[in-house]
């Protein structure tokens, strides 16, 4: 299996905060509390890194808390080519309620200068020349990235014949899917942002969905948080196929990192080949698990198989 690249421009230390009830204005008290390394590509590579692969993380770090990143590259077994940048890399607060309602607060993050810039583009070109079979883009730009720097380097990456897993939001995923990655994975609400319009039911969802993959991307994911995920693509006569997957109904500790860990999943399926169908059912249900814990989806507990088995497929016309 080849290499993956991911990319985190904006990589996070989550403070992942567990409590009975989030009451606003009032004292809480955490029933647990824990700091991780984290942020979208991060989350994809650990993954990817548990199921195999040899990935390699990038992006952009803060130097001054660099260490806790380093640690767990190493315990994760993925190779480092962040570009270190000034200053400290945020920390977005996850307040997790036991309804399972979480609240982020994701902070702006470190700021990225041009020569900070120029360095990651040199870093991409030469990890580009080792042929990753995907570059991972994920998460939101940093202060002093404009959106259309991520159109660039999207274009940079697909000039070398390397499909791009797209994974933003807002402008910058607006100039992302301009930019035309192969993948790319909205919720309902990015989509909508997308279409420009109001999307109220799953038929209008699925148009859009369609419309989007028409205008130029092999394929889509949308994710549909507990409703489960939409996959569309092209079929071999070109056209738009769409395989609606529904997970288990699962009991909820946190729910951030269940759409990285569906990336994850989905792309671990693809890069060891396997039918469109065994890869939407593994992928669903590595992301139900990882909403009953803190942190990514793991495949290696007891009841794994059981969770695959109890994900529902259909094809949609
Ligand atoms: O880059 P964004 O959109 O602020 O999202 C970052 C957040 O997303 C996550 O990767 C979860 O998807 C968190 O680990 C992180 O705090």
């Amino acid at each position: 299996m080849g290499m993956v690249l991911a990319l985190s421009l904006n990589p996070a230390l989550d403070l992942s905060v567990q409590l009975d009830t989030l009451v606003p204005g009032a004292i809480n008290r955490a029933s647990d509390s824990r700091m991780s390394p984290a942020g979208k590509g991060n989350n994809v590579a650990c993954v990817l890194a548990a199921h195999g692969h040899a990935v390699t993380v990038s992006g952009f770090l803060g130097r001054d808390n660099a260490g806790v990143f380093e640690r767990a590259f190493s315990d994760w077994g993925v190779t480092d080519a962040f570009v270190r940048v000034t200053g400290d890399t945020r920390i977005n607060i996850k307040l997790a309620e036991q309804t399972g309602r979480v609240s982020d607060i994701n902070a702006a993050g470190a700021r990225v200068s041009a020569d900070d810039w120029q360095q990651l583009e040199r870093t991409l070109e030469a990890r580009l020349q080792r042929s990753p079979a995907a570059v991972v883009i994920a998460g939101s730009l940093p202060p002093g990235v404009a959106p259309d720097q991520l159109g660039r380097l999207i274009g940079l990456v697909r000039a070398h014949g390397i499909p791009v897993w797209l994974d933003t939001s807002g402008e910058a995923l607006l100039a992302g899917l301009a930019a035309r990655p192969a993948v790319a994975k909205p919720n309902e609400h990015e989509l909508a942002e997308w279409a420009g319009v109001p999307l109220t039911g799953e038929a209008e969802r699925l148009a859009a969905a369609r419309r989007l993959v028409e205008s130029g991307l092999d394929e889509l994911i949308l994710s549909l948080g507990e409703h489960g995920v939409c996959w569309c693509y092209r079929d071999p006569d070109g056209q738009v196929a769409i395989l609606r997957a529904r997970p288990p109904r699962m009991p909820v500790v946190s729910t951030v990192g269940a759409g990285d860990t569906l990336l994850a999943g989905l792309l671990h399926a693809r890069l060891a080949q396997w039918s469109r169908e065994a890869g939407l059912r593994f992928a669903t249900a590595l992301s139900a698990d990882a909403v009953r814990r803190v942190g990514v989806g793991r495949s290696d507990g007891e009841d794994f198989a059981l969770l695959c088995e109890q994900v529902q497929i259909e094809s949609v016309s």
